[in-house]
């Protein structure tokens, strides 16, 4: 069966305020995007990756690659308004039937097995993202108040989000929500159930200037 990822990189990174996109910045002495490439390649040999980069990036990115000797093959689609518009871009070289799986560029610290897991079971459940528990005590904000909620009804949902294509394309000619926020939101916008799997809570999503310091320890 063919399989792809979109990784995408496509955003301006504000939250983390820096002059170097939030993609290239080094962990362990490399950028990280180049990680998140690697975990994919680790997968599957012959997965199709797909990165998403602003169109003004991608000289950049290719100056990083030769410089790095980096060699993991992909192909590279235009960044877009939202990330929604990113991954739209990312689907139009998605030519034939399979899986495809949606990335955050910027979470460079996914296991290979939960990778594998997602993909696995996308095969029969057609749409599956990564989750892990909430860990801490979740309020709720009614008004001027606020109340505290069971965090057993909760959980954090992480990428790669994984389904099959032609499912996946279907779902993105809706016209953008500021409601999707991933993957799984547009697909549930279409009645389409999505299934659970287990994350990994390495997988962060590098954000802010705190969180580079994670991904330094947790290399
Ligand atoms: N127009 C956009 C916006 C976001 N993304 C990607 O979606 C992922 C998750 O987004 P986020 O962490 O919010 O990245 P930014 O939008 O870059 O960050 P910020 O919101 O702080 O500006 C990132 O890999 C980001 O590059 C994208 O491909 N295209
Ligand atoms: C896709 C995502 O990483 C799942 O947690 C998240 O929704 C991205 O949100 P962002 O605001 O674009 O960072």
């Amino acid at each position: 069966m063919k399989k792809y990822v979109i990784i995408v990189a496509g955003g301006k990174g504000l939250r983390m305020g820096s002059e170097l996109p939030k993609q290239f910045l080094p962990i362990g002495g490399r950028p990280v995007l180049m990680h998140t490439l690697e975990a994919f390649r680790k997968y599957e040999a012959t997965l199709q990756i797909i990165l998403v980069l602003p169109k003004e990036q991608q000289d950049f990115w290719k100056q990083l690659c030769e410089e790095y000797h980096f060699d993991v093959g992909h192909l590279i689609a235009d960044g877009g308004e939202t990330r929604f518009h990113s991954v739209k871009n990312g689907l139009a070289l998605v030519r034939e039937s399979g899986l495809v799986g949606v990335h955050d560029g910027v979470r460079p610290f996914v296991s290979v097995d939960v990778i594998r897991n997602c993909y696995d079971l996308a095969e029969t459940r057609k749409a599956v993202i990564p989750v892990i528990d909430v860990v801490e005590t979740v309020r709720h904000l009614t008004g001027n108040s606020s109340e505290t909620v069971s965090r057993n009804d909760y959980k954090l949902v992480q990428t790669p989000q994984v389904f099959d294509t032609e499912l996946l394309k279907w779902a993105y000619t809706q016209e953008f929500t500021p409601f999707f926020t991933d993957d799984a939101s547009v697909v549930e916008a279409m009645g389409v159930p999505v299934y659970l799997a287990e994350g990994n809570r390495e997988n962060i999503k590098i954000t802010t200037p705190f969180d580079l310091k994670i991904g330094s320890a947790l290399l």
